[in-house]
């Protein structure tokens, strides 16, 4: 359940608007080799120069496997709150209504979970906190053995996070960077700092003052390289178009969207840019999303690919390390702050 006070809501209320239908490139990943994949990292380099985002068809991830992590994830949240809130900590862990440490608001609560080599934890640091699992009453712990919710969770993190590597190969091809890892190394390392998020948007509250739709996230781009999310088929994602006008991408159950991330517009000196996106709660259904966000090891230090540097070989970013810009993204900063300015050369 979300509780927000009469002044909070004010604050999340947005004007009654209906921004147009998003035009969404389609990526079709299950393309041979040959003709068919050298469209298909084209189609790909286009839309990430064009938008940052796309959606991937022939994904590969079994949609068994997505309903069911999504029902034992909605069935999550019907817990009572204060089980929920058993799991709730700093920065991953349950939450509702506040993301991030800036003060932002949203109609919104989720889980965040560090996805690690040991499986989907809520952090080594949380280890004495409990993730209440939905429907089994036997494995209430996070550090049971069995714990379907957990166990769920863990599988889709790894089917995601094979699917987003297989993104990033095709990408590299496309940008015709070698080697093919070059970019999804840093994705696929035991140390790779990914992240999923289950985001539950509950129906829009039947009173409420000073506009007719919420915002359940807020306007941000995401901080990593890549972020794969996919939604119970719930109208409400927006994404934002290079001059700014806001587009409401129409929901696919049966695809993954994908986002272009702050770390990856620097990998590729700007050549791609972060997707500004947010999410409108105006339904009067649930949405549910999960996302795996795709971040680097912290140490890993971030700069353009030098294949990508161009003739003149100069970077538009000063170099820095993961475990830096993520930091900038904790101590207060707001959802909608531009961190990468900053780091511009
Ligand atoms: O819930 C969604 O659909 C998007 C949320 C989002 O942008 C995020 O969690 O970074
Ligand atoms: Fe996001």
């Amino acid at each position: 359940m979300v509780v927000l006070a009469k002044a909070e809501l004010e604050q999340i209320a947005l004007p009654a608007a209906q921004p147009p239908l998003a035009h969404v490139r389609v990526v079709d990943l299950s393309a041979g080799p040959g003709a068919g994949r050298a469209a298909a990292a084209r189609a790909l380099v286009s839309a990430c120069e064009e938008q940052g985002f796309f959606k991937v068809t022939g994904h590969g991830v079994p949609l068994e496997l997505v309903r069911a992590v999504e029902a034992a994830a909605a069935g999550f949240f019907t817990l009572p709150q204060a089980e929920k809130e058993a799991a709730a900590g700093k920065p991953v862990g349950y939450a509702s209504k506040r993301i991030g440490t800036g003060g932002d608001l949203g109609w919104i609560e989720y889980l965040l979970l560090s996805v690690t080599s040991a499986g989907v934890v809520p952090a080594a640091s949380f280890a004495a906190s409990t993730l209440p699992c939905a429907g089994a009453a036997a494995a209430r712990s996070l550090s049971e053995p069995s714990c379907p919710l957990r166990e769920l969770l863990e599988e889709y993190a790894s089917a995601v996070r094979r699917m987003a590597c297989g993104v990033l190969e095709l990408m590299a091809e496309g940008l015709g960077v070698v080697p093919a890892d070059a970019i999804s190394r840093l994705v696929a390392d035991d140390d790779s700092d990914n992240m999923l998020r289950v985001n539950h948007y509950p129906p829009r509250p039947e009173l409420h003052q000073g506009g007719s739709l919420l915002t359940g996230f807020g306007e941000h781009t995401d901080p990593q390289i890549i972020s794969v999310l996919r939604s119970n088929g719930t109208s409400g994602l927006e994404i934002a178009a290079r001059d700014g006008a806001w587009a409401s991408v129409p929901p696919d159950a049966d695809s993954f969207f994908i986002n272009v991330g702050d770390a990856l517009q620097v990998l590729t000196n700007g050549r791609f840019s972060s997707v500004k996106h947010r999410v409108v709660v105006s339904s009067e259904r649930s949405r549910v999303s999960m996302i795996f966000f795709g971040g680097p090891p912290p140490g890993e230090r971030l700069a353009p690919l030098r294949q990508l540097m161009g003739d003149g070989g100069s970077s538009r970013y000063r170099e820095f390390t993961w475990k830096e810009y993520k930091s900038s993204t904790h101590r207060g900063s707001r959802l909608v702050d531009d961190r990468l300015c900053r780091l511009e050369n």
